[in-house]
């Protein structure tokens, strides 16, 4: 297949790349995998957490046809002309948004569509662009948060058993609850043009997709298709690619869950490159507290450790959040000094 590519703009040559040299690519991968329904997978969930923040799951219970028909859906807005999707945003956060992520300045090789809650639905900004389709959109999408959502507590509340926390819903009644904050992001990262890719690669240099960062939340439930392009940032700061699976998810621990387990599981840095051949598309299921929640250290975690983090509401941290630069540590500022 001849593609044929214009010239970069100035706005695309403000795209950041990274220098791959440190990025590793073991075989066989180093990345945990968790059968949920094996009598290990507490144990495993909680050494994979301490260890990489990040984690595979596998009889995830999510159905397959629930995840396809969210997957075309998605294909289809995505293959929509460009002033059509744009008539779903800009997101303020809720909405379509293409190369910009967050207000501060962030730019990758991606087009999205962030969606808050259900009364995004009713908003005048979706009609324009899925036309008849929409009612089909929100139930396939409110599906899909459905069973994900339940794989999520299950996770949440495994995690808890492992960690021999008497309550065994002190994650997941997080996510139960009614306010809770939760955010879904479908992500499109169209095949990047060769002339962009190759000019850097020459510098051993990736154009990046998706920014280095940390997600805000609790957990991150994250199902991709078959195109490579995550990677994880591992303890010693060298960079590891997730081999892609559609038929699994991965887990990434959120900052809020580093702070109620006191620093014992570590928030994942990761990132996403892109690609020259293939779209990536991803659906995350960002799992965040009510606004009002306290978030601190939960008592079992301070009993012979000092909390490391004062005591702040989601409200405040995600506001403090969304004036960050992606790559930006947003935990330093709840530090106990
Ligand atoms: C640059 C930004 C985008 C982001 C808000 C922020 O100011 C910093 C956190 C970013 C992040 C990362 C995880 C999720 O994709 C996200 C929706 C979130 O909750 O925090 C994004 C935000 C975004 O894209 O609006
Ligand atoms: O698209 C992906 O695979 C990951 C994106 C991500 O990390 C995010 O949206 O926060
Ligand atoms: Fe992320």
């Amino acid at each position: 297949m001849v593609v044929l590519c214009k010239p970069p703009t100035p706005e695309q040559c403000s795209f950041s790349y990274v220098k791959n040299f440190k990025t590793i690519t073991t075989f066989p991968p180093q990345i945990c995998v968790v059968d949920l329904s094996k009598p290990d997978a507490k144990t495993l969930i909680v050494k994979a957490c301490e260890e990489f923040g990040f984690f595979k799951v596998t009889n995830h219970g999510v159905p397959m046809d629930t995840i396809s028909k969210l997957e075309s859906q998605a294909i289809n807005f995505f293959s929509l002309p460009l002033d059509q999707k744009q008539k779903a945003g800009p997101p303020n956060p809720f909405g379509y948004g293409n190369k910009k992520i967050g207000l501060n300045g962030d730019v990758g090789w991606v087009e999205y569509l962030l969606l808050t809650n259900d009364h995004d639905f009713n908003s005048t900004k979706l009609s324009p662009a899925f036309g008849h389709t929409l009612d089909n959109f929100r139930s396939v999408t409110s599906d899909y948060m459905c069973a994900v959502r339940r794989m999520g507590c299950e996770i949440l509340e495994m995690m808890a058993e492992g960690l021999n926390i008497e309550q065994k819903n002190a994650f997941s009644k997080l996510l139960m609850d009614k306010e809770s904050d939760s955010v879904f992001r479908l992500n499109h990262y169209p095949p990047c043009p060769s002339e962009l890719l190759g000019l850097n690669n020459k510098k051993g240099e990736n154009m990046v997709g998706f920014g280095e960062h940390t997600d805000p939340q609790i957990i991150s439930l994250l199902r991709s298709n078959n195109t490579s392009g995550l990677q994880i940032c591992l303890k010693d700061k060298t960079w590891i690619s997730v081999p892609p699976d559609q038929n699994s998810f991965f887990v990434n621990v959120g900052d809020s869950l580093q702070v109620m387990t006191n620093g014992r599981f570590r928030s994942v840095r990761h990132r996403v490159l892109a690609n020259g051949f293939k779209s990536r598309f991803s659906m995350i299921y960002f799992c965040g507290p009510p606004l009002s929640e306290k978030i601190a250290p939960l008592p079992s975690f301070t009993k012979d450790k000092e909390s490391l983090y004062k005591e702040f509401t989601w409200f405040e941290y995600k506001k403090s959040a969304y004036a960050t630069r992606l790559a930006d540590d947003r935990l330093c500022h709840f530090e106990r000094i």
